[in-house]
């Protein structure tokens, strides 16, 4: 099966203090696929660095056929889109002004944006925030904005961090819709997240990051097996050492 996304041995540290421990990765295109892992297992660490915000010291990352290299850099970064968290706008734009300062940049062709923009700020219900500054703008409506513009170029590979935080349950629906809709049309989704039912249901293929390595990668057929009596957080709380906690830790509450 074709790879969008081809990760091998990779390392990066802070401060001399390793996240990613040699980690190795496949992701097969045209799929949903899903890293999660407990709050500091390293996934925001990993999506900053397969979106060339973050260096790393060690390894080789292969993204829609091009080994990430400095000559390859460009051609990879025209096929991809991410939506970061915290998101990442431009503060003194407004809405309507960051996706088209976004869409400019990525040469999408502006023959009927004008229409697509307003549909999807109607669709995700932020058409009366078009004209106002993006640092103005709550969090859930900055996640929908960052989503609008990723989207809107159109990418091969788009990286979620944490797409639904802080957004509201009927837009968390019509984003899933939409990345349904993406990955109908063969593009590839990489979804980082900390709340299990987010990718349960959505995600083809599952991976567990914990303490910077890979615990398990769940491909259609495990999940279908593990998941038979048991459900995605059953399954993580077998691979991620879950430290019990004393039932009366509160009592003073
Ligand atoms: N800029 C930084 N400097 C030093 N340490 C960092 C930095 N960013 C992250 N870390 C550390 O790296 C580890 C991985 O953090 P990261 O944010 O990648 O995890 P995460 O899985 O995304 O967590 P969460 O689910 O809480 O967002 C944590 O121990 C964190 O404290």
């Amino acid at each position: 099966m074709e790879r969008a996304l081809t990760i091998s041995e990779l390392s990066k540290a802070y401060d001399k203090e390793p996240v990613l421990k040699s980690l190795d990765l496949e992701v097969p295109a045209g799929t949903i696929f899903g890293l999660i892992g407990p709050n500091g297992a390293g996934k925001s660490t990993l999506i900053g660095i397969l979106t060339g915000l973050l260096d790393y010291s060690e390894g080789t990352i292969t993204i829609n056929g091009f080994e990430y290299t400095s000559s390859n850099e460009m051609k990879i970064k025209k096929s991809v889109a991410s939506v970061l968290q915290p998101p990442l706008l431009f503060e003194n734009f407004t809405s309507y002004e960051f996706v088209t300062y976004v869409c400019e940049m990525y040469r999408i062709d502006s023959s009927g944006l004008a229409d697509k923009i307003n549909s999807l700020f109607s669709y995700f219900e932020i058409e009366e925030f078009a004209h106002v500054k993006s640092k103005q703008l709550s969090s859930g409506s900055r996640k929908k904005l960052a989503f609008c513009a990723a989207i809107l170029t159109n990418p091969k590979l788009l990286f979620l961090d944490e797409p639904f935080e802080s957004v509201d349950v009927i837009s968390i629906g019509r984003m899933k819709s939409i990345l349904r809709k993406l990955k109908e049309k063969g593009t590839t989704i990489f979804i980082t997240s900390h709340i299990l039912e987010v990718v349960e249901n959505l995600c083809d293929d599952i991976a567990i990051l914990h303490k910077g390595q890979i615990l398990a990668y769940l491909d259609a057929k495990s999940r279908r097996e593990l998941e038979k009596d048991a459900s995605l957080s059953e399954i993580f709380e077998r691979y991620v050492d879950v430290k019990s906690v004393k039932d009366d830790l509160l009592n003073w509450l």
